[in-house]
C-alpha cells in the first residue's frame, strides 16, 4: 500500500514554531460553531482552541480536506469532531432525515470508546439533535445491527469493525459526508491494510476527509493518497513541541537496581503525582505489581491479557485518581515499524521528523526487528496498544522501567505527560552492555539494546533541540534499601505471578455479563472460583510496609537525589482568573484550578485495598 509523494500532492502550509500553543484563535466563539457547542466546550473548561483547534476547525467548516501532524495530547480528537458536529447541526436546521454522515476511524476499541465519550461530552447540549454510536467486537452481529438501524449520524470504530458492518449491509455509507482517519500513523501497523482498502472501495465520492497523525509517516501518506482530495497540511510545531514540555531523564543501572530504585522513588515519595511506569510484557506487569504490594504500594495494570473492558475501567480509575500508579506493558508497542521506517528512507519528502529516525544505524534496526518479531508472536490482543492515544489525565511522570524497542515508540509513551500545555517528567531506566544478564531472575531479553536504542533516543531528541539528562541517583544512599528489595523480590515468585494472571482473569469471569445466567444456575463453581480469587500469590510480609527511620540517609531524601521528579506545574493559567478562582464543572459541582494539580490529587491515596 505504499505510495511515494508526488506532485500532485497539496501543497504543505506549516503554521511555524512563533504561532502559540493555544492557537492563533482567542476563542471558540471566534470559530463560528454553534452556540450548543460553544457550551459544551465551556462546559469542559477549555477556554482557548489548542494550536491543532484554531488551525483546522476553521479549514473543515470551510470543507476543506485537512490532514494535520500535531503532537500527543495537543485535542486533536475535538479538532476533528468540533466541525463534523457543526455541519451535522446545520444541516439539520433544515432537514430532519437522519442518515450517517460521519464515520471516524481509530486503530484500537480503547480508541473507540475515548471517542465516543469526548463527542458524547461535546453534544451533550444537542444530544436529541446528534446520535453518536461506537461499534465494538463486544457487541453480537445483531446487537450492531440494531445499533446501526437507528441511523447514528457519527459512528465511530476501528477498521476492521467498519468494514465487517458495511460488508454485512448493517452500515450504510451511502450518504456519508466526514470520513475521519485518527492516529493516522498507526492505523496500518495493525494490519489494518485490507479492511481499510476495503471501506475506501465503498465510501461515495467527495466525502470531506480528516486525517490526524502525531507524526508524518509513508503510512500516512498512503492514507492520504488512498482516502483525500488534495488535503490541505498541517504540519504544527508549537513552541515546546516534541517532549518540550517533558523534563527527560535516564538512569543507567543494573537490572536488580531497577527495582531498588523504584521502590525507593515510590515509597519515599520522590515521585509525586501520577505516573504510568512501562514494562516490557504481561509477565512483568505484574511482577512488579505483586513487587509493589509487598510494600503496600497500590497499582492498576494495563495489558493486552485483560478484556478491553478491563482495561478501560483502569483507565478510568487511574484518571479518577483511584489509583497513582498505572503499570502498562507495552508488548504491542510500536515495534516492527523501524523497518519500514528505513526501508522507504527517501520516499519521504515533507516528513521530517520519520526521515530522522529513519537515517539512524541500520545495525541497530536490526537488534530492534529480531526482538520484535519475538515480541510479536507473544498471544496478545490485536486491537490493544497504550501509548496509542489513550488519555491518561495529569500524569506527571512517565518511567521507562524497561525501555521500549525503538525511538519512536519512546516518543509515544512520552507523549502520554505534558499533556494540554501541562509539563511533566520522563524517566527511564537503562540496562548498560556490563550490567546486562547479571541478575538473571530480574533480567528481560529486550534489555540487551537498551544502549543503542538509548542512543537513537537521544539523536531523536537533540534533533527536536531536547536533551534527555543523566539522573543523579546516590546509588550508596539507597542501599541500606536493598535487603527489603531483594527480600520482597524473593516473595516475587514465578509461580506467584502465574497465580496472579490467573486471579485476574477469574475475577473477569466473575464480572463477566454474559456468565452471570451460567452461574446463577451453578452456585458451586461461583464459590470456587471466589475462593481461588481470595487466594494470596505472595507471602505476607507486613513488616515491609513501612520504613524505619534508621534506613533513610542521615541527610533525607535530598541525599538521596536533589532532583524532583513528576513535579506538574501547570505553564499557564488556563481560567485566567490565578489558581485560586473557582469554576463550576460537570454537574454544578464546584472545582478549583489547583484541582488539576497531580500534587493535590496525591492525597486521593487514601484509599486503600
Ligand atoms: N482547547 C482545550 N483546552 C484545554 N484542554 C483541552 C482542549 N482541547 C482538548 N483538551 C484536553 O487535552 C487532552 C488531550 O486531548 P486529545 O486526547 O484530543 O489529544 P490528542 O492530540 O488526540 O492526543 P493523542 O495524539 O495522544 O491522541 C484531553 O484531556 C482534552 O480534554
Amino acid at each position: 500500500m505504499k505510495r511515494k509523494l508526488d506532485e500532485n500532492d497539496a501543497p504543505v502550509s506549516t503554521a511555524n514554531a512563533e504561532a502559540p500553543s493555544t492557537g492563533a484563535t482567542a476563542t471558540f466563539a471566534d470559530l463560528g460553531l454553534d452556540s450548543r457547542l460553544l457550551q459544551a466546550t465551556a462546559r469542559q473548561n477549555w477556554h482557548t482552541p489548542t494550536l491543532v483547534q484554531s488551525k483546522a476547525i476553521p479549514l473543515a467548516i470551510d470543507g476543506r480536506d485537512v490532514l494535520a501532524k500535531a503532537k500527543t495530547g495537543s485535542g486533536k480528537t475535538a479538532a476533528y469532531t468540533l466541525p463534523i458536529l457543526q455541519a451535522i447541526l446545520k444541516r439539520k436546521q433544515t432537514s430532519s432525515e437522519s442518515y450517517t454522515a460521519a464515520l471516524i476511524l481509530v486503530p484500537t476499541n480503547e480508541l473507540v470508546t475515548q471517542v465516543a465519550k469526548v463527542l458524547e461530552t461535546l453534544t451533550s447540549y444537542c444530544s436529541r439533535e446528534i446520535k453518536v454510536s461506537k461499534l465494538s467486537d463486544k457487541l453480537s452481529d445483531a446487537a450492531q445491527r440494531a445499533v446501526l438501524s437507528d441511523s447514528p449520524d457519527i459512528v465511530v470504530a476501528t477498521p476492521a469493525r467498519t468494514w465487517h458492518n458495511i460488508k454485512n449491509s448493517a452500515l450504510s455509507v451511502d450518504k456519508l459526508t466526514h470520513l475521519v482517519l485518527d492516529e493516522a500513523d498507526l492505523v496500518l501497523s495493525y494490519g489494518y491494510d485490507e479492511d481499510l482498502q476495503n471501506v475506501a472501495s465503498s465510501l461515495p465520492k467527495g466525502l470531506q476527509t480528516t486525517l490526524m497523525s502525531a507524526t508524518l509517516t509513508p503510512e500516512v501518506d498512503t492514507l492520504k493518497g488512498l482516502f483525500c482530495r488534495n488535503p490541505t497540511v498541517l504540519d504544527l510545531v508549537e513552541p515546546d513541541e516534541d517532549g518540550g514540555g517533558v523534563s527527560q531523564f535516564v538512569v543507567k543501572c543494573g537490572e536488580d537496581e531497577k527495582f531498588l530504585l523504584i521502590y525507593c522513588m515510590v515509597k519515599l515519595e520522590l515521585i509525586k503525582g501520577k505516573a504510568i511506569i512501562f514494562v516490557s510484557d504481561v509477565d512483568r506487569c505484574y511482577r512488579l505489581k505483586l513487587f509493589f504490594e509487598q510494600f503496600g504500594i497500590r497499582s492498576c495494570l494495563l495489558n493486552s491479557e485483560l478484556p478491553v473492558n478491563c482495561r478501560i475501567h483502569a483507565v478510568e480509575e487511574f484518571n479518577r485518581g483511584v489509583y497513582n500508579i498505572i503499570i502498562a506493558s507495552d508488548e504491542n508497542e510500536v515495534v516492527g515499524e523501524e523497518k519500514d521506517q528505513l526501508e522507504s528512507t527517501g520516499e519521504e519528502a515533507s516528513s521530517k521528523n520519520t526521515t530522522n529516525e529513519a537515517t539512524e544505524s541500520s545495525e541497530q534496526n536490526q537488534a530492534v526487528v529480531s526482538s520484535s518479531k519475538k515480541r510479536k508472536s507473544s498471544r496478545r490482543d490485536k486491537n490493544y496498544g497504550i501509548s496509542r492515544g489513550i488519555d491518561f489525565k495529569n500524569v506527571a511522570v512517565v518511567i521507562n522501567f524497561d525501555l521500549p524497542l525503538s525511538s519512536r515508540s519512546y516518543l509515544h509513551r512520552i507523549g502520554r505527560t505534558a499533556r494540554a500545555g501541562q509539563t511533566g517528567m520522563a524517566l527511564s531506566f537503562v540496562v548498560p552492555k556490563d550490567k546486562f544478564r547479571k541478575h538473571m531472575p530480574t533480567s528481560v531479553e529486550t534489555a540487551e539494546n537498551d544502549e543503542k536504542v538509548l542512543s537513537r533516543i537521544i539523536k531523536q531528541q537533540a534533533k527536536r533541540g531536547q536533551e534527555v539528562k543523566p539522573y543523579n541517583f546516590d546509588m550508596k544512599a539507597v542501599e541500606a534499601f536493598r535487603y527489603r528489595m531483594n527480600d520482597a523480590l524473593r516473595a516475587v515468585t514465578k509461580v506467584a505471578v502465574r497465580e496472579a494472571r490467573l486471579r485476574e482473569l477469574k475475577q473477569e469471569l466473575l464480572k463477566s455479563e454474559s456468565l452471570k445466567r451460567h452461574f446463577e444456575e451453578n452456585p458451586l463453581e461461583v464459590r470456587h472460583l471466589r475462593h481461588d480469587v481470595e487466594l494470596r500469590t505472595t507471602r505476607s510480609q507486613p513488616h515491609l510496609k513501612h520504613v524505619p527511620d534508621y534506613l533513610l540517609p542521615k541527610d533525607g531524601k535530598k541525599a538521596i537525589t536533589p532532583n524532583e521528579v513528576g513535579f506538574v506545574p501547570f505553564k499557564k493559567v488556563l481560567d485566567g482568573k490565578g489558581r485560586k478562582s473557582r469554576i463550576t464543572k460537570g454537574r454544578g459541582r464546584r472545582v478549583t484550578g489547583r484541582k488539576s494539580d497531580p500534587l493535590k490529587s496525591f492525597k486521593a491515596r487514601s484509599k486503600t485495598k
